[in-house]
């Protein structure tokens, strides 16, 4: 397989990681189509069972496609097509004036414009090229809001659009629009065309669940531990699914739930996972019903995933702080999975191949908010509860009153039932982001 860029290689990962995975449950779970294919570049249509799919567009030589034609030709559903825009649409003709109840934002050399030719339409999106002079149909990402009489637009952040819908009940009023947000500009490169992402807007307090990914062995679990004891009642850990035999210590429910391989095949092919990856040869999975629980119980929840699951939870609506953790360096990495002595030599050698390829893939643009180096323990964990604004050592923080994006419901339940809410406008996490690391980290 052959990748020119990182990003590619990331997608071409989750494609083939699925489409293996597809392989291995029945090519139920997940279709895969192949949309398009003009000269270096192939469109692939991604469809999930618990969101909207997305277009991804990657280098002919990504794929082995020889290897994996009948994946790809398995369940190609012309119906349900969860990702608009996928044909762009060009006007020469320059028209300034909304069409019914469209309205105009402008931002840099771009005018958005939302809304359509009739009063209780869609919102649907279009943008004006003001250099070109060409109107643009985006791909357009996540649920988008039912049809309204009337709405006023607002530029939030120079990244995302607030939409208001004036005729609409309070749970349905707020959305947000992303049109440049590090996530857009990420899909823009994918796709190679104009992006935006629609999500929900609900009033809350609730902090954003916690995404830890990181090599194996390099302390993410020992660092989640010590937050957990610290601040029990803040923080819940989400207890993932997988097929590994439990380690000496490890109990079923409160590390994991210890699962069958078909048990979790069926469980994944009912949409029950929010994401799923195959980890060092065995299936690992975060489901739904784990996230809620922490959200259930009034707490902040911890996911501690790897780098393909991390990328999954990022396209997926579940808007989450994404941390990874990176070892001094590869030495101190192999010692330290040596030393902890739950693994057999073939397992340490495979856990130290797929490092490597972690520790890069952690770089990828747009995936992670922070990069933390576990070098010293103490003052990484003094790091992380920085990033986490837990600044004082109480186990209560406050955070700032903040309107939150909510995201379209995973497997059709209510948005907040879900828990799933979530991306603040304000800089709460913003202005954590220049947090000097002093170490040279192995990533
Ligand atoms: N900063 C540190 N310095 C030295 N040893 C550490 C440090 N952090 C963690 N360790 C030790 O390294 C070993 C691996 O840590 P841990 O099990 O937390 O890693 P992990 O990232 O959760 O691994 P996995 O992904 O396999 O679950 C443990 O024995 C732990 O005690
Ligand atoms: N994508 C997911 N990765 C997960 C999940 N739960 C754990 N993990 C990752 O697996 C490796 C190995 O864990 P170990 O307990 O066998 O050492 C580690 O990197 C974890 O982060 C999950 O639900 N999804």
């Amino acid at each position: 397989m052959i990748c020119s860029s990182w990003s590619e290689y990331g997608v071409a990962q989750i494609l083939l990681h699925e489409l293996l995975v597809l392989d291995n449950i029945g090519k139920a779970n997940m279709s895969c189509a192949l949309v398009s294919e003009a000269g270096i570049s192939s469109q692939y249509e991604i469809k999930w069972p618990h969101w909207t799919g997305f277009l991804l567009s990657l280098s002919s030589d990504a794929l082995d496609k020889e290897k994996y034609k009948g994946s790809l030709n398995q369940g190609v559903e012309a119906q349900e097509v969860p990702v608009e825009g996928m044909q762009e649409t060009f006007s020469t003709e320059i028209d300034s004036r909304p069409r019914g109840n469209e309205t105009f934002v402008p931002l840099g050399e771009k005018i958005y414009a939302i809304g359509g030719p009739d009063d209780g339409a869609n919102l649907s999106v279009r943008i004006f090229d003001k250099l070109t002079g060409t109107w643009r149909v985006p791909v357009v990402m996540g649920a988008k809001p039912s049809p309204c009489m009337s709405h006023s637009a607002t530029l939030q952040n120079q990244d995302r659009i607030s939409i208001e819908k004036t005729d609409s009940s309070p749970d349905d009023k707020i959305w947000f629009l992303e049109v440049d947000t590090p996530f857009v500009r990420e899909q823009k490169m994918i796709v190679g065309t104009e992006v935006v992402v629609w999500k929900k807007g609900v009033k809350g307090d609730d902090p954003k669940p916690i995404v830890i990914s990181g090599p194996s062995g390099v302390g993410k679990g020992t660092l989640i531990s010590q937050l957990m004891k610290e601040f029990p009642s803040t923080f819940g850990f989400s207890v993932s699914h997988t097929t590994r035999a439990p380690r000496e210590k490890e109990k079923d429910g409160v590390h994991y739930h210890f699962t069958e391989m078909s048990t979790m095949e069926k469980d994944i092919k009912d949409g029950k996972f929010l994401e799923f990856a195959s980890v060092h040869g065995n299936l690992y999975g975060t489901s739904v019903t784990a996230v809620n629980a922490v959200k259930d119980a009034g707490k902040r929840c911890i996911l501690d995933i790897d780098v393909q699951g991390a990328r999954l939870v990022r396209a997926s609506p579940l808007d989450a702080v994404f941390i990874f953790v990176c070892p001094p360096s590869f030495e101190e990495l192999e010692k330290r999975l040596r030393d902890r002595k739950t693994e057999t030599e073939e397992q340490i050698q495979k856990r130290l191949r797929n490092a490597r390829v972690e520790l890069e893939e952690g770089k990828s643009p747009g995936l992670f908010d922070h990069m933390l180096v576990n070098d010293d323990l103490k003052t990484c964990y003094e790091t992380l509860k920085k990033i986490l604004g837990l600044n004082g050592n109480t186990d209560s923080p406050t955070y700032p009153s903040r309107l939150y994006l909510d995201s379209p419901p995973i497997n059709g339940g209510a948005p907040m039932q879900t828990g799933l809410s979530m991306f603040a406008i304000d800089t709460f996490t913003e202005n954590l982001l220049n947090i000097k690391e002093p170490q040279k980290p192995a990533c």
